[in-house]
């Protein structure tokens, strides 16, 4: 049939259809920035590239990515926690003190139990009294129950220095007593526990961390340990923290060693002014602090115990 508009017929139209192709075929695509380079073994080497990113994907990943943090320094946690099954040892040793049992072992994050005006307090208190003596190596402590101060390789008491009477007065103290209450009640709200049953114990005590180079084995706070094993007299361990990872240290980060065969598995607290990290002291959360790489990290370690005879008197002016 003739279209009546071009006045050409259907054979036609097949006929030059089937040139057109023809001529596609015909005509090979130029590559605008001329044909793609060959080199031998292109196949060979595509694929090895491709394999090999995989496996830094995979590398990257498991290095870092699956470590689970429990608290970040941006963070600003009313209250955040897990639980984990308690060891056995621990149960079996805090069954004596029946009001003391935890409903389930954990650890716990707040930043909304102590004010940053407390925090300053006491980091200034750690200041003031460090300054008066210093481990000359990487960990300086310092008790205000005992007047335990690191000093160069050893320790003194504090109270027996000259200038110790400076270094914290009553309102410091007062301030010392209120953020201990206060961590204690929410220990045994937590764990659901009567406060009653809960005493300060020793050693409770300030610390400075920074990247010297370690001269004793005080100085060697980075190693995984067990509260319970370390310190006797612990059932409760607490941190609060009086500096900021990121901003006035690098490093520094607290870790609970759930699998110490499975670093991915481990759970990070960033430290953060004002922040309390509370836990119960047996096997079921070992831990370690990662070393300092830059700056100073200020702490106290506030430890409670359920045996009234471990338990340790509020400090006192002297
Ligand atoms: O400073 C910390 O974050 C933890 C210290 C610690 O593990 C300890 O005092 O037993
Ligand atoms: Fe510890």
């Amino acid at each position: 049939m003739t279209n009546v508009m071009t006045g050409i017929t259907k054979a036609q139209k097949r006929k030059n259809g089937e040139k057109k192709n023809n001529d596609v075929k015909e005509t090979p695509t130029p590559y605008r920035y001329g044909p793609m380079p060959k080199f031998p073994n292109q196949r060979i080497w595509s694929r090895g590239i491709v394999i090999l990113g995989v496996l830094l994907y995979v590398w990257y990943t498991s290095k870092d990515g699956k470590e689970v943090s429990l608290a970040k320094q941006k963070d600003i946690l009313p209250m955040r926690g897990q639980t984990v099954d308690c060891d056995t040892k621990y149960l079996d040793e805090i069954k004596q003190f029946p009001t003391c049992v935890p409903i389930k072992c954990g650890r716990f994050v707040s930043d909304k139990l102590v004010t940053i005006n407390e925090a300053e307090t006491l980091l200034n208190v750690a200041k003031k009294g460090i300054s008066l003596g210093g481990s000359s190596g990487g960990a300086s402590i310092l008790d205000i129950h005992s007047g335990a101060l690191s000093f160069g390789e050893k320790f003194v008491n504090i109270y027996t220095l000259k200038g110790s009477e400076k270094f914290i007065t009553a309102s410091d103290l007062a301030i010392y007593k209120i953020v201990k209450n206060k961590i204690k009640h929410a220990i045994a709200e937590n764990f659901g526990i009567d406060s009653e049953s809960l005493y300060l114990t020793h050693p409770t005590f300030f610390s400075k961390l920074s990247n010297l180079e370690s001269k004793t084995p005080h100085d060697e706070y980075w190693h995984i340990h067990v509260d319970k094993e370390t310190y006797e007299s612990f059932h409760y361990t607490s941190l609060l923290y009086l500096t900021d990872f990121s901003n006035d240290f690098k490093g520094g980060r607290f870790v609970f060693v759930d699998d110490a065969e499975k670093p991915m598995k481990n759970v990070t607290v960033e430290p953060r002014k004002g922040r309390v990290l509370m836990f119960t002291s047996g096997a079921e959360n070992p831990h370690f602090v990662e070393r300092v790489t830059s700056g100073v990290r200020y702490a106290i370690t506030v430890s409670f115990t359920c045996d009234k005879t471990k338990s340790i008197s509020d400090p006192a002016a002297h």
